[in-house]
């Protein structure tokens, strides 16, 4: 059940949509602009750092007497603050090209069905993975490749560029930021996400402390299986969009930028969708099932049944004309 003050032509609809889509381009600008900026900013830091080093071995230099200059060189090295680097979050997930992406092949490795088990328990269990759709999960179980480290080996180094996002299926690791410890992480946890999900350096360092077994899926595979679920998702949702004869006369450009930005929500028999009142700030369009449009004219008052929408109908436009 649902109500809503239905209103607004697809005229004001198209108009409010390329209104949004405009205001997104001109974000997106600033955003880039700003980055630049910061990227300079950058620069500027370490062109500094470099002269300020050099300022220091020279007069480290003079001050010396009895020792060696290398040793100097590491006292000063361990007396400097270290300087965090920025975790960048790169709006640019991949360098792949989405029109290939059904081209790419993905490899997959045979395994027990325990390791599935424990890799797909691992992944729904981790904070940032456990929102995949289940057809990402399985693939990225299928395409994780088996590998081993040494007791006492460095698995991920802090501050490095992370290529591989990892499952523990045998042994112990210990996650260090900055040398001091974090946490130990036993078999079925995932560790390494982070630099491949947000494209940044890795956040920690991390140690086998037993000899241990992992299962491994490298940035290229992972950001492909993300990549071709949203291509299928888009394409399905652009096909939805097209068979709507309302939309009909929406160009493509228009219809892909909708796609871009549906997600698709469920609701139960009888549950509210927006209640008669209410800031509204979805636009609805319905894929399967009935709506049901309904007004209370006073709080008196029943409330009335105005209509019933089906698949192909929208509600909520006003939230799009703002
Ligand atoms: N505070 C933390 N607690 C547990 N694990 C962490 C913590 N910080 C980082 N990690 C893990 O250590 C990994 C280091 O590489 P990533 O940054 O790719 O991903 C990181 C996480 O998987």
């Amino acid at each position: 059940m649902a109500v809503s003050k239905s209103g607004g032509t697809l005229r004001d609809l198209q108009l409010a949509l390329q209104l949004k889509i405009e205001e997104l381009r001109q974000r997106d600008a600033l955003i880039d602009e700003l980055e630049l900026e910061l990227d300079a900013k950058d620069d500027l830091i370490r062109q500094l750092q470099v002269e300020l080093d050099k300022h220091r071995g020279a007069s480290q230099r003079e001050d010396t007497t009895s020792a060696g200059e290398s040793e100097v060189q590491t006292q000063a090295a361990s007396a400097e603050p270290q300087r965090t680097k920025r975790q960048a979050i790169s709006a640019e997930p991949t360098a792949l090209d989405p029109s290939q992406l059904t081209d790419v092949p993905l490899t997959s490795y045979c395994k027990s069905k325990e390791s599935c088990e424990l890799i797909q328990r691992a992944l729904m269990n981790n904070d940032y993975m456990k929102h995949l759709e289940d057809r990402q999960i399985l693939t990225i179980v299928d395409c994780m490749y088996p590998t081993s480290v040494a007791k006492g080996c460095c698995v991920i180094q802090e501050g490095d560029v992370g290529s591989t996002v990892y499952v523990l299926e045998e042994g112990t690791v210990e996650v260090t930021k900055q040398g001091k410890k974090v946490c130990t992480m036993g078999p079925g946890k995932v560790f390494g996400e982070l630099a491949v999900l947000y494209n940044c350096t890795r956040t920690a360092s991390v140690t086998a402390l037993t000899d241990i077994k992992l299962w491994g899926i490298d940035r290229h595979g992972f950001q492909t299986i993300m990549m071709r679920t949203g291509l299928i998702k888009h394409s399905q949702y652009t096909d939805f969009l097209r068979s709507i004869p309302s939309f009909q006369s929406l160009t493509e450009d228009v219809v892909s930028k909708v796609a871009d930005v549906l997600e698709e929500t469920f609701y139960r028999d009888g549950e509210y969708i927006i209640r008669q009142g209410a800031t509204g700030d979805t636009f609805f369009i319905i894929s399967e099932g009935q709506v049901k449009v309904s007004q209370q004219l006073s709080a008196s008052e029943e409330e009335v049944t105005e209509k019933t929408l089906c698949k192909g109908n929208w509600f909520g436009e006003q939230a799009l004309i703002g």
